[in-house]
């Protein structure tokens, strides 16, 4: 192989790059409190949106002339005005509340050091430049008691959890308390398998974890049932069980608490849901003043008695006076069974006079209503372009652009009238022959794999999209144990390809290649697999136009290899940016255009798999492919029916 070239050298220049993007940020961030400030003496709102599609316009466009893509320039400015924005409203929240400017401020949390709630009360106060005096809690109460007292200056709650939902302890702790909610913070929660340095995964024995973790990890606990579960009252206590325990001990928490107790991550990503977030809220004895230019929200707690409608009632009240409703939570009150109370969070600001309106209103309907507090919003949504904004084509597609608008381009129907037939193994994917193929990443393999494998065979599927999210190199030894397990339940592995340097070592266990969607415009590895004789499935990436997508379908082609599939794994979705919309629509405009098999990718999609699954095959797929895990049961009813359209 040959040697990296001079890679210290090159690590240095990178590192120096760092160092310069920091300080840039840094700068960044200082002139945003400028503007702060600007905004402070003219009355402006802190949020321009205008002001930032230019810039988010602007910057697509310089950044695709230096081959960056749209997506990684979005992504990266949303969390840089994301910041800019509660920077400000930090700024100017400590402007109208004099009185709670302070250097030192103490903190009741759930835990200890390290835990998830003392990462979001140190991040909270960071942002405000205070320093932190923690005080950590055995449970929710000791925390409210601790700020009632004047033992702590603010309390931190955990309330919802993206995975788990609404955390209902809380929502029963506020019934009872005096205290007013001052903020709001929301973390993102990775858990990691954390162990003392030198453990090694297949030693572990034995987690330690909070009962919330644990539910929001199910899944990976359900693949690894051989560890033996250990409930403690916070993540920082699994934590320190740990850093005095043996190597056979693991806990679940945040890469980042772990390092307080010296602990390493020898596992990353164990939640089941990739975005996992939690939402903290901030009490004080003191109830606070929002500035008119941040954006507010305002909770209330109320109950409305059984008439029938009451609910109804107060929400259409909030409807009359515009005022939008992101949340509405219902729990018992106790001691009167079959009355439940109502926790609500607005849109508002409470002394805007809106809402002074409304809330007289409610007063005169509610048996029971209070205002548990109004605070900064810290939902910064992200600025969205336009489409035609986002679709503004890089140059170097341009010429293979307009050599797919030949006649002659081979992925045309002029060029070939009949349907290409692919073969992948013993599976044949062509217009007469439709396959199922299931999708899972690599790290999902373990010992108890063949049972699944067998599973899914069982289900009707033909084969399995293997796809690699670490960007470690390829585990030869658990891809190969991997393929042979497919091969055993006579189902075809498809391995998806990064890298051209990949191709020798895939080649030689996979029936098929997988061309991502990120690496579409990489024209490289499209030419080395075009000249290679390995069958291809070329999967669309989330922001490129039909016409990209068949452009680097030609450049493959081009090379020699006519064994190929376009795969539709859905776009990017302006009212859900996290989640992918499959197009259907492109569906239909390839099948006229070209003779290359379609298939459609459902695994990233919120919508309704089956019938998507349905109109799919109906408007000419020549294949699904579902997730390996969260779609088996479906696929028992739902294969079979496909199977059966087709004849
Ligand atoms: C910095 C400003 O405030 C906000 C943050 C922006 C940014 O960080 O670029 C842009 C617009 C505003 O939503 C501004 O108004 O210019």
């Amino acid at each position: 192989m040959k040697k990296a070239p001079q890679l210290n050298q090159l690590r240095e220049l990178i590192t120096s790059l760092d160092n310069e993007l920091l300080t840039l940020l840094a700068k960044r961030r200082l002139l945003s409190i400028e503007v702060a400030r600007s905004k402070e003496s003219d009355i402006r709102p802190i949020r321009d949106t205008t002001r930032e599609k230019e810039l988010l316009a602007r910057l697509v466009q310089q950044g695709r002339d230096q081959g960056l893509d749209a997506h990684y320039v979005l992504s990266l400015y949303h969390t840089i005005i994301e910041d800019s924005v509660l920077n400000q409203q930090a700024y100017l929240q400590s402007q109208a509340n004099p009185d709670n400017r302070k250097h030192r401020t103490s903190v009741a949390y759930l835990g200890a050091r390290g835990s998830y709630s003392y990462l979001a009360a140190s991040r909270y106060c960071q942002r405000r430049q205070v320093e932190m005096q923690d005080i950590g809690c055995a449970n929710f109460d000791e925390i409210a008691n601790a700020v009632e007292s004047g033992h702590a200056d603010y309390g931190f709650l955990p309330i919802e959890n993206t995975s788990s939902g609404s955390i209902n302890e809380v929502f029963d702790l506020l019934q009872h308390t005096n205290l007013a909610i001052v903020g709001e913070t929301t973390i993102d929660v990775g858990h990691c398998l954390l162990a003392k340095s030198g453990s090694k995964l297949e030693d572990i024995k034995t987690l330690y974890a909070h009962p919330q973790p644990i539910s929001q990890c199910s899944r990976y606990l359900a693949h690894n049932g051989h560890y033996k579960l250990q409930y403690c009252s916070s993540s920082a206590e699994a934590m320190e069980k740990v850093q005095h325990g043996d190597h056979t001990v693991a806990a679940i928490g945040s890469a980042e608490g772990g390092a307080l107790y010296e602990l390493e991550s020898i596992e990353t990503g164990l939640a089941n849901q990739k975005v996992n977030r939690t939402r903290f809220i901030v009490v004080a004895r003191k109830a606070i003043d929002v500035p008119e230019q941040v954006p507010a929200k305002t909770t209330l707690i109320m109950a409305t008695g059984q008439k029938p409608g009451a609910l109804v009632d107060t929400l259409l009240v909030l409807k009359a006076h515009n005022i939008n409703m992101s949340k509405l939570e219902s729990r018992p009150i106790t001691g009167t069974p079959w009355e439940e109370m109502f926790y609500l969070d607005v849109d508002a600001n409470i002394a805007s006079a809106n809402m002074q309106r409304a809330l007289k209103e409610l007063e005169r309907i509610a048996r029971f209503i209070k205002v548990l507090g109004c605070y900064a919003s810290e939902t910064v949504k992200p600025t969205r372009l336009e489409h035609g904004q986002l679709l503004i084509e890089p140059d170097s597609s341009k010429v293979a652009k307009q050599q797919a608008r030949k006649l002659d381009a081979r992925h045309t129907r002029q060029f070939k009238p009949s349907g290409t037939e692919v073969t992948l193994g013993q599976t044949v994917i062509s217009e007469q022959h439709f396959a199922s193929l299931a999708q899972m990443p690599i790290e999902w393999f373990n010992d108890s794999f063949t049972a699944h494998a067998m599973a899914l065979k069982e289900a009707g599927f033909q084969g399995v999209i293997i796809t690699n999210n670490d960007s470690n190199a390829i585990d030869e030894v658990k891809l190969s144990k991997l393929c042979k397990q497919l091969a055993q339940a006579g189902l075809e592995a498809i391995l998806a390809i990064e890298q051209t340097q990949e191709l020798s070592i895939l080649q030689e266990y996979a029936s098929a290649l997988l061309i991502p969607g990120k690496q579409m415009f990489n024209k490289s590895l499209l030419s080395t697999l075009g000249s290679s004789s390995i069958p291809v499935l070329l999967e669309r990436n989330t922001m490129a136009s039909e016409d990209e997508w068949l452009a680097s379908a030609e450049l493959f082609l081009q090379a020699g290899n006519q064994q190929l599939i376009l795969c539709e794994s859905g776009v990017r979705n302006f009212n859900h940016p996290e989640a992918l919309a499959v197009d259907l629509t492109s569906l239909v405009n390839l099948r006229a255009q070209s003779h290359l098999p379609v298939i459609v990718n459902l695994s990233y999609s919120r919508d309704n798999r089956e019938a998507l699954a349905l109109a799919a095959s109906k408007l000419g797929a020549s294949g699904i492919v579902l997730d390996a895990l969260d779609d088996i049961e479906t696929s028992q009813t739902l294969l079979p029916e496909l199977y059966r359209l087709q004849q």
